[in-house]
C-alpha cells in the first residue's frame, strides 16, 4: 500500500536514525578526541575522496536530466564544492583542513593515498546516481537529511579537543550548515512527490539504505586500517609520511 507523504517521509528518517553514519565508533572518536593525528589524517585523506567525487555525482545527475528547472535547482551543488569566482568551495576549503592537520594537500588532492575500499564505495555511488531512476538518485542524497547534526557535533568535537581546528580549518562544516539544508529540503520535497507508488517508495527507500551503506563502509575502512591493530592495505597512506614542514601539525 503506498504510504502518504507523512508517513513516508517518517520512514525515511527511521532509516537514519538507524543507519546513519553519526553511530559509527570511528566519529566518536574522532569528535570525542581519540584519534591520535595520524588518524585524523587518514581521515581527511580518505574523505577528500568523497568531497572530490560529490561534484562528479552530481554532474552524472544532471546529465540525465531533461526537465531544466530540476537542473537548475541542482546545479548549485556542484558550485557548492567546485567555487565560483566569489566562493572558494568545499574542495578548497577541505584542502585547508589537509594543510592544518600537517598533510601535503598535493598529496591529498592526487588521491593517491585513498583505501581501496574507500574507493569502492564512493565511485560506487556515482555509479548508482548515474545508471538507477532519478528518484532513487535523489533519495540517496537524502542522507543529508541527517549530516547538519553530525557536522555540527564535528566542529564542536574538533574545536574542544584539537589543536589544529579552528574557524579556518573547519570552515568545510559551517559552511555546509548554510548549502545542505536548502539541498535537502529541496531533495525531500521532490522524494515525497515523485514516489507515488508503493514500488517507487520501496526503491527510494533501498537506495537511502544504499548510500548508508557507502558512507558505514568507508568508516569501516577507516577503522580497520588505522586503529589498533591497524591492517593498512598495500598502496594506502602510511603515518607520518607526506608531511609538510612542522608549520602546524594534527596535535
Ligand atoms: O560529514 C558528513 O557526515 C557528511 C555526510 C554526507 C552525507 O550524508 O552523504 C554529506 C556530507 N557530509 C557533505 O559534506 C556533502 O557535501 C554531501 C553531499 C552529499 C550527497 O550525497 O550529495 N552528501 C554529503
Amino acid at each position: 500500500m503506498t504510504a502518504t507523504p507523512a508517513e513516508f517521509e517518517a520512514r525515511l528518517r527511521q532509516i537514519g536514525a538507524e543507519r546513519y553514519h553519526d553511530k559509527h565508533p570511528f566519529h566518536h572518536l574522532l569528535h570525542s578526541g581519540g584519534c591520535t593525528p595520524d588518524q585524523v589524517r587518514a581521515w581527511v585523506i580518505n574523505r577528500f575522496y568523497y568531497q572530490a567525487s560529490i561534484p562528479m555525482k552530481d554532474a552524472a545527475f544532471m546529465s540525465r536530466v531533461e526537465d531544466p528547472a530540476l537542473r537548475r535547482a541542482w546545479r548549485s551543488r556542484i558550485e557548492d564544492h567546485d567555487g565560483t569566482d566569489a566562493n572558494e568551495g568545499g574542495i578548497a576549503r577541505w584542502l585547508r583542513l589537509a594543510d592544518a592537520v600537517g598533510l601535503d594537500r598535493d598529496y591529498v588532492a592526487s588521491k593517491r593515498g585513498v583505501l581501496p575500499a574507500t574507493r569502492f564505495a564512493v565511485d560506487a555511488y556515482v555509479r548508482f546516481v548515474r545508471d538507477k531512476t532519478l528518484l532513487e538518485a535523489v533519495a540517496a542524497s537524502l542522507t543529508e537529511l541527517f549530516a547538519p547534526k553530525i557536522h555540527a557535533a564535528r566542529i564542536e568535537g574538533l574545536l574542544a579537543n584539537y589543536d589544529f581546528a579552528d574557524d579556518s580549518s573547519l570552515s568545510y562544516f559551517r559552511n555546509r550548515l548554510n548549502e545542505a539544508p536548502k539541498d535537502v529540503a529541496f531533495g525531500l520535497a521532490w522524494v515525497l512527490d515523485h514516489a507515488d507508488t508503493a514500488e517507487k517508495q520501496d526503491a527510494a527507500a533501498a537506495a537511502l539504505v544504499f548510500k548508508t551503506d557507502v558512507l558505514w563502509s568507508q568508516l569501516d575502512a577507516l577503522h580497520a586500517a588505522y586503529v589498533t591493530p591497524a591492517r593498512i592495505p598495500p598502496g594506502a597512506w602510511q603515518p607520518d609520511t607526506h608531511l609538510i614542514a612542522a608549520r602546524s601539525r594534527a596535535s
